[in-house]
């Protein structure tokens, strides 16, 4: 069974993965394991694009076309507004979108978004007509500052990109579902492996952005597989509605007297 079809931006999606085009050992594997993966967004660096080695950017440009997926191109690297805002204009015109994931990093050991500039940013690309997919970490504040300005999706970091430690604050990200519940949230960063991306559907999270785990994996395509299965389950349990934690036991046999069929809600 698949999960529901979803819209971002005005585009209807059916699968809930967003994938990264980086650190795959060779272009094939690239390309078997977005394939794999069912998604169809994919993310792409300009700084990657507009490489010295125009040969094999060319070569990478046309495998990446021969996938027929939206591009949502990345500021990924950029620590400042100016060079994040030049990067999406840049990017808009190479790649014919309004889409951006927008990406102005603060912290070099971490990875860690800077919060003030990408509330800048964010302004200044949204008055340029952008449809904005911010990077940005867990905190309400922030996200609600975001969604003031026009954003319709944001993507709260999991983990810093590339660690692989799964879901670190799921309170956190508990909190931004409950209190955007009409925003488009999905994970982006520090998905280690399928069951983190579970949990994240499960929360009521409309989807994932990932790359390290899949390009990293011993066998990329096989765990491409994974994660579609993993992310179509969690959005299927949402869907159909986990049961609540209990503090006590309740039996799963009914004793004498008891109803069989019990009425819900
Ligand atoms: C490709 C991309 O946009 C990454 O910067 C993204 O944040 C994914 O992070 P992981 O590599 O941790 O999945």
């Amino acid at each position: 069974m698949k999960a529901s079809n979803w819209q971002v931006y005005g585009q209807t999606l059916s699968s809930r993965l967003f994938i990264g085009t980086a650190l795959y050992p060779s272009p094939k594997v690239m390309v078997d394991a977005i394939k794999a993966s069912k998604a169809e967004v994919i993310t792409v660096s300009l700084r990657r694009q507009t490489s010295a080695d125009k040969q094999s950017g060319g070569q990478f440009w046309q495998m990446i076309e021969s996938l027929n997926c939206h591009l949502l191109p990345n500021t990924a690297g950029c620590y400042s507004v100016k060079e994040a805002v030049n990067t999406a204009h840049m990017a808009r015109e190479l790649f014919d979108t309004d889409w951006v994931k927008l990406e102005v990093l603060g912290d070099s050991y971490n990875l860690q978004p800077d919060p003030f500039a990408l509330v800048e940013a964010t302004k200044i690309l949204i008055s340029d007509g952008f449809k904005v997919f911010p990077y940005c970490t867990d905190d309400l504040v922030l996200c609600q500052k975001l969604v003031e300005l026009g954003c319709e999706v944001l993507m709260p970091w999991g983990a810093p990109i590339g660690s692989g430690q799964g879901l670190l604050n799921p309170y956190a990200l508990k909190t931004l579902r409950e209190r955007l519940p009409n925003i488009t949230l999905l994970v982006d960063a520090g998905i280690g492996k399928p069951s983190d991306a579970v949990q994240a559907l499960e929360l009521g999270y409309d989807g994932i952005l990932l790359n390290t785990a899949i390009a990293e994996a011993l066998e990329p395509e096989k765990m491409a597989y994974a994660f579609a299965d993993a992310i179509n389950a969690g959005r299927l349990a949402y869907e159909a509605g986990v049961m609540p934690k209990r503090d006590n036991a309740k039996p799963s046999t009914p004793t004498l007297d008891q109803p069989i069929w019990q009425q819900h809600g």
